[in-house]
């Protein structure tokens, strides 16, 4: 009998809400797991959305950006899909009854509907790891409350999901950092980097922003903070490790010496499969895995002096869930000016860095961040304080 599945996607324009569709597609016409569409959400891009929706035969579609909604109403006019706009008409669809929500908005822009999904009793496959890092404790909190499972997605917390067992006797995380396109560059040449070197991952095709930050680090670094909440792990038992080719994506560690590691092309269709599919393994057109050709993995240490983001996600998540949200969001707004010309590469863990320290010596600091109202505090305050410091520091060099 075929196993019907229910789910919602939003972020479905991105990176991993097309490769999701793309798993939904293949899965449907094989006829493993039946996929049906609730609902699909966007930020701005009408033409795909609408595109997408038709498609798969959404019930819903929905776009963030309200002066899209003309436009996304004519796309699908004659359709019998529905047309919506805006964060309150998102989190109205996330809460529909589904099997799966996937999270896969980019930024702290997804809590909202993630949150919403959650409490209405939707299971979630969570990519948005900057949900986690910035609502981690509310979002598994309000999930216990309801009874919902949070499913990784972000290929190396699927990894040790898969690892894990019943969990019990777990020593050690290990997470896995390619390295990013700087792995060998020298300070000067990160200092000099452009946006578009930046985002050029050596392995995986991804949206700038994840991008960006595979190359400061800062990727592995919310993905430590991500580990440490999905997993209830303390920092000290999670380490990230250099892997160049991004084939062995994490490992668990167990008290009797065995390390458990899952592996596979670096393509996320893998781990959306996983979580949209689980417990079942749904079939993928995934490139099959064929060591024989790579030859060697290759590991190495972190170099903390030119990537010192995972200090600062240690730091950050030993003094509580008011710092991740720091860090996460002093880290999305010196993203942003970094791919607007506004400040170079390097400024990037230094605004982040400067912006925890302003926190911890500061009268906000060890907030508890489990209510929205905390985060969103939180998450104006580290915007506006990188933000300024970036521009400071643009006015001192006269840029
Ligand atoms: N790409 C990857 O391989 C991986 C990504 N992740 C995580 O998954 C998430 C998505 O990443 P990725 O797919 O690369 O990102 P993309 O930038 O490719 O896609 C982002 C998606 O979010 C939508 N969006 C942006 N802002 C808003 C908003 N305010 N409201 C509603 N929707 C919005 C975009 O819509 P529009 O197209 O209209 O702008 C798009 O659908 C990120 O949190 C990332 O860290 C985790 C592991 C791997
Ligand atoms: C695909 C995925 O999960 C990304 O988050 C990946 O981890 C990025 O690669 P880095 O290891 O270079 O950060
Ligand atoms: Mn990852």
């Amino acid at each position: 009998m075929t196993d019907t599945r229910r789910i919602s996607i939003m972020g479905s324009t991105g990176s991993i809400g097309t490769s999701a569709l793309d798993v939904v597609q293949h899965a449907n016409a094989v006829g493993d797991v039946r996929f049906e569409v609730c609902a699909l959400a966007a930020g701005s891009d009408a033409e795909l959305l609408a595109r997408q929706a038709i498609a798969c035969s959404a019930e819903i579609a929905i776009i963030a950006d309200e002066s899209r909604l003309p436009e996304l109403k004519e796309r699908l006019a004659g359709t019998r899909i529905e047309a919506a706009a805006g964060d309150a008409a998102i989190e109205e669809a996330a809460s529909r009854p589904v099997d799966r929500v996937l999270a896969a908005i980019v930024g702290a822009a997804g809590l909202h509907s993630t949150l919403s999904a959650v409490r209405a009793g939707n299971d979630i496959a969570i990519a948005n790891k900057e949900s986690i890092v910035c609502g981690g404790r509310l979002i598994l909190q309000e999930a216990r409350k309801a009874g919902v499972k949070v499913l990784p997605v972000d290929s190396e917390h699927s990894a040790i999901f898969q690892c894990l067992g019943d969990g019990r006797q777990l020593d050690q995380l290990t997470i896995t950092a390619s390295g990013g396109p700087f792995r060998t560059a020298s300070l000067s040449e990160m200092r000099s980097a452009s946006p578009q070197q930046a985002a050029a991952h050596p392995n995986w095709s991804m949206g700038i922003k994840n991008s960006i930050d595979s190359a400061t680090l800062m990727n592995k670094a919310l993905e430590f903070i991500e580990a440490g909440f999905l997993f209830g792990t303390e920092g000290e038992r999670i380490e990230v490790l250099v892997h160049p080719q991004s084939i062995v994506h994490g490992m668990a560690h167990f008290t009797d010496g065995s390390v458990i590691a899952q592996l596979g092309a670096p393509d996320m269709r893998t781990p959306i499969s996983y979580a949209l599919g689980w417990p079942e393994r749904i079939a993928t057109t995934v490139d099959r895995l064929d060591l024989g050709a790579i030859g060697r993995l290759d590991f190495e240490p972190v170099d903390a002096e030119r990537f010192p983001a995972i200090r600062l996600a240690r730091e950050a998540y030993s003094h509580g869930a008011g710092a991740t949200t720091v860090l996460n969001c002093a880290n999305e707004s010196a993203v942003s000016a970094f791919i607007a010309g506004q400040c170079g590469f390097l400024d990037i863990s230094w605004a982040v860095e400067e912006t925890l320290n302003g926190y911890f010596a500061g009268s906000m600091s060890g907030m508890a961040c489990d209510t929205l109202e905390e985060i969103a505090l939180l998450d104006d305050y580290s915007r506006k304080v990188a933000a300024d410091l970036l521009e400071k520091a643009r006015s001192r060099v006269g840029g």
